[in-house]
């Protein structure tokens, strides 16, 4: 196991900043921690990094212990290397020397960390900009030195807390190109922080999803979007409506019908609905379409339906109008366990519904 997240807990006064939280992370892992602001997610990610002190738990790097109340390696003797929003470079060295410096540093010869900080500009494709100061990039430039300066350091762990977060939407995306590629390259062991969901989709191996200092879950991208273990993950990620009701046998009562469900539960519950488990077009339902945009290709709207506590999030390849009335059939759903606000661990959850064939049939 590279990292190993033991119960660690940091508290500033009285308010616990990181709360609990274990984890295993795989050597060579992509893992994401997505939550919003003030989760604690630097906190955790500075922990790791050795430059806040624990309060309770331990963090362990490839098997050796790196923190505990009792124990403390300081940054430098973890062989982490970290990328902060703030590109942290040397304004008064160029491009080179930014890169160099780790390898220099670590004592390797003038002329051979010049040589290898070259090869790393190029994997970044900043070759031709060696010779400019950090203060005549652009951002992403900018961004890009501070992985090319990582990845010098050659450290078997890197660290990332929102990276891209002081780029224009077109850079961030070209950037997040590169982090996946500096990432199938380099292989070390990434912990990435964002507060940006499409981001942590798009990069992650595993997301762990955090509010309040905890880790809420730990899953693929997929599994948070199919199998959320809470409401508040289930809001977090995607578009969805969840619904209060009962399921029994794995059927659920919404709008007067029952719809086969996914989840391991029996009695109250809440389903989660996104915009695959609803059938625009057809179905015995009416949905009233507000809050309708098209986003490149589909169109994205809510249905509102009689009976329902919330609109349910629809999508369609053909257009949809504010206003209008369509039939809609709901196809599935993901069931939680409504008295805990939690459905079981994923790992233990039956397949997903998805894919599978479901009828809505009038509740007796
Ligand atoms: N040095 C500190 N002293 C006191 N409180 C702190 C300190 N660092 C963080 N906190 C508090 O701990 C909580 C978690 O902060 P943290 O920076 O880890 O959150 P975050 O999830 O990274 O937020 P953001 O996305 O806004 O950066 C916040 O309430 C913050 O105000």
């Amino acid at each position: 196991m590279a990292l190993t997240l033991t119960d660690i807990r940091k508290s500033f006064g009285a308010h616990a900043a990181v709360d609990g939280v274990s984890a295993e992370i795989d050597d060579g892992e992509f893992f994401v921690v997505l939550g919003p602001s003030g989760c604690g997610k630097s906190t955790l990610l500075r922990l790791v990094a050795g430059l806040e002190h624990l309060d309770g738990g331990e963090i362990a790097l490839g098997g050796r212990t790196m923190s505990s109340p009792e124990h403390h390696v300081p940054p430098e003797a973890r062989d982490v290397g970290v990328v902060f929003q703030s590109y942290a470079l040397w304004p008064h060295m160029d491009v080179l020397g930014n890169v160099a410096f780790p390898i220099e540093s670590g004592g390797g010869s003038r002329r051979k960390s010049r040589e290898d900080a070259r090869a790393h500009l190029r994997t970044v494709a900043l070759e031709d900009f060696a010779a400019r100061r950090p203060a005549e990039l652009s951002g992403g430039q900018r961004q890009r030195v501070a992985l090319a300066r990582c990845l010098a350091g050659g450290a078997r762990t890197v660290l990332m807390d929102e990276p891209l977060a002081n780029l224009d939407p077109h850079l961030r995306a070209a950037m997040e190109e590169e982090i996946a590629a500096f990432h199938r390259k380099a292989r070390a062991t990434t912990i990435y922080i964002t507060h940006d969901q499409r981001e942590a989709m798009a990069l992650a191996s595993r997301v762990a999803v955090m509010a309040r200092g905890q880790f809420q879950q730990i899953a693929t991208p997929r599994g948070l979007y199919e199998r959320p273990a809470n409401a508040e993950v289930a809001r977090f990620i995607g578009r969805s409506a969840v619904l209060d009701t009962t399921v029994l046998s794995g059927s659920a009562a919404l709008a007067g019908r029952y719809v086969a469900v996914g989840g391991d539960v029996n009695g109250p519950a809440q389903v989660v609905l996104r915009p695959g488990d609803v059938a625009l077009g057809d179905g015995p339902l009416q949905g009233r379409l507000s809050r309708v945009f098209y986003r490149g290709g589909v169109w994205e709207g809510l249905a509102e339906v009689q009976g329902l506590a919330e609109p349910l999030p629809v999508a369609s390849h053909v257009p949809l109008r504010d206003g209008e009335t369509v039939p809609l059939g709901i196809t599935g759903g993901w069931a939680l366990r409504r008295d805990m606000g939690q459905s079981p661990a994923p790992s233990q959850a039956p397949g997903h519904h998805a894919g599978r064939q479901v009828t809505a049939q009038p509740v007796e």
